[in-house]
């Protein structure tokens, strides 16, 4: 498998006023084409920040980060904007979707500026919404908007898919259909998945687990046989 993404001392510090946060600190790691990576670590303890400078959101203060050959340490914010339009979807723990504009909208508005979108429909049916495509955000379930924000982040034809605590504010019945889907998106799709977590239950679904505290990415583990949705529970 080829690598897509390539962190040597990965460093990023939040200056506030006179005090220096190091939110993560030389964090080195590969992550290779078709993974499923959960990043495990308690709240603060720098997972969004690495979530950030993998999405190319935030600026690396030091270190390098490579996706294929491209820098992203180097890369300018044009580069920047083309890297998060065409490589990478975001999936968030509350969904971030549009309020006005319904399920099909939030969808398409996404893949309108896509190099290699699949159809709006298409990716609707996959996460089992057909026949909610003309609702708004605020007359469907939370699971429902989860499945949008999924449908949003998979319709542009990204690479890789980042995921913040997708479950995390959902039931277990309906936060088992999202692992589910992000599982199929992995394993069919070929994408590659990575979710941060602080619920270490969803670890077991992982190829490897990245564990993270204080900053310092402490141990990355190797799952021998990683679980189907339906036997982690939490
Ligand atoms: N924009 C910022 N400015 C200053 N400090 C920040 C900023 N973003 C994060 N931090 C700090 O960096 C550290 C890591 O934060 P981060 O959000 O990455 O942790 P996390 O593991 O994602 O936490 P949570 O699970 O609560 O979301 C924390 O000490 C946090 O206060």
């Amino acid at each position: 498998m080829d690598i897509l993404l390539r962190a040597k001392n990965l460093r990023k510090q939040y200056q506030m006023g006179e005090v220096t946060v190091d939110a993560l600190k030389d964090a080195s790691f590969e992550i290779y084409e078709g993974e499923f990576i959960v990043v495990l670590g308690p709240s603060g303890s720098g997972k969004s920040t690495m979530l950030n400078l993998i999405g190319g959101m935030d600026t690396i203060t030091s270190g390098e980060l490579y996706y294929r050959d491209q820098s992203l340490h180097g890369a300018s914010e044009k580069e920047l904007t083309f890297y998060r339009r065409n490589t990478v979807g975001f999936v968030f723990q509350f969904y971030n979707l549009m309020p006005n504009l319904t399920a099909y909208e939030n969808v398409k508005l996404s893949v309108e500026i896509a190099k290699n979108p699949l159809k709006v429909e298409d990716v609707l049916r996959e996460v089992g919404l057909e026949d909610r495509a003309d609702h708004f955000p605020s007359q469907m379930s939370g699971g429902q908007q989860q499945r949008v924000s999924l449908a949003r982040a998979i319709a542009k034809n990204p690479e890789i898919l980042l995921c913040d605590e997708p479950t995390g504010a959902l039931d277990l019945a309906t936060g088992l259909q999202v692992l589910k889907l992000l599982r199929k998106f992995n394993k069919e799709y070929k994408k590659t998945v990575i979710i941060i977590t602080h619920n270490g239950e969803i670890a077991k679904m992982a190829d490897r687990v990245f564990y993270i505290k204080d900053g310092k990415l402490s141990r990355i583990e190797q799952n021998e046989k990683p679980l189907p949705p339906e036997e982690v529970a939490w």
